[in-house]
């Protein structure tokens, strides 16, 4: 089976700044891939050179087998984009806005269907320019997923999703991965890219500082651990790579009080990557 994206030695150089400066990606199909990286780091110049908006000025890329710079219509109704920036139909409602970009694929999902999911059904009949920042995005990801597609870039998604909405946003995600649809994610929220992401790459100044999944990003999964607890004489705390030894040994048959075994975060590591460690 082929890649859904496959890049080589991906270079963008805007005038007098390198903005991509010579990546490698590899993203299989159903699999949900997650771009990390601060501002300014690269991130949506790469997402739009794979989606065929911006030209690359050097490197490899294959999106769905096909080259961006030259794919055809066919090619590019199999993508499904959520881009940053907000579009303008503001004088449309929601349901007309989702209904015409139905008319533009070839193979839609049931426009009714698809707000339903994104929860603005009772947003339905209301102009888009009186919705919220929040359901304004809810109708972005609408429009990109009533194509049906193959594979979706959602950048930043759930910026200005308020918790719970977010919450309810990742299981339409994962739920959309679970039918096989190939999901390419900018987000700024580590928490996201945990929960949603089979395997994350970090992007810092162009370049790709680290990749691989959430779990073992940055050799997370062998850091040290923390182990703290209480006894008579107060609170203690042990670093150590065998945290399972190591309170065996203490304990014996004895219960620790308050007993904790913390290791990094996704965002102490993500920050330790992006050289902003503490
Ligand atoms: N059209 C452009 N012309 C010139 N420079 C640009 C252009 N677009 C982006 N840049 C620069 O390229 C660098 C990468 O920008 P990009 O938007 O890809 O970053 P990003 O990782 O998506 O950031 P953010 O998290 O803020 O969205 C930045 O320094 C930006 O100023």
């Amino acid at each position: 089976m082929t890649s859904a994206v496959r890049v080589r030695g991906l270079r963008k150089e805007y005038p007098g700044q390198v903005a991509v400066d010579g990546i490698d990606l590899d993203i299989e199909r159903g699999e949900v891939f997650a771009l990390l990286g601060p501002n300014g780091a690269g991130k949506t110049t790469t997402v739009e050179i794979l989606e065929g908006y911006r030209r690359a000025t050097a490197g490899q890329i294959e999106v769905l087998g096909e080259d961006p710079r030259t794919a055809g219509r066919g090619w590019r109704s199999r993508l499904g984009i959520v881009l940053q920036t907000v579009n303008d139909a503001a004088q449309l409602t929601v349901a007309e806005t989702v209904r015409h970009f139905a008319r533009c694929y070839p193979n839609p999902r049931d426009p009714d269907e698809v707000i339903e999911q994104v929860e603005l059904t009772e947003k339905a009949r209301a102009r888009v320019r009186s919705l919220s920042g929040g359901q304004r995005r809810r109708l972005d990801v609408a429009l990109g997923i009533v194509g049906r597609p193959d594979l979706l870039f959602l950048d930043e998604p759930t910026t200005g999703f308020d918790p719970e909405v977010r919450r309810r946003f990742w299981d339409l995600i994962s739920g959309l991965a679970h039918g096989g649809t190939t999901i390419l994610l900018t987000t700024h929220y580590l928490d996201e890219a945990e929960v949603l992401a089979d395997r994350v790459a970090v992007l810092a100044a162009g370049r790709i500082v680290a990749e691989g999944t959430p779990a073992t990003l940055g050799d997370r999964d062998r850091a040290e651990a923390l182990v703290r607890w209480r006894d008579d004489n107060g609170y203690h705390e042990e670093r150590t790579p065998f945290p399972t030894k190591f309170i065996t040994q203490l304990a014996g048959d004895r219960e620790l009080a308050e007993l904790t075994v913390t290791r990094p975060s996704l965002e102490d590591v993500y920050l330790n990557l992006i050289g902003e460690g503490r």
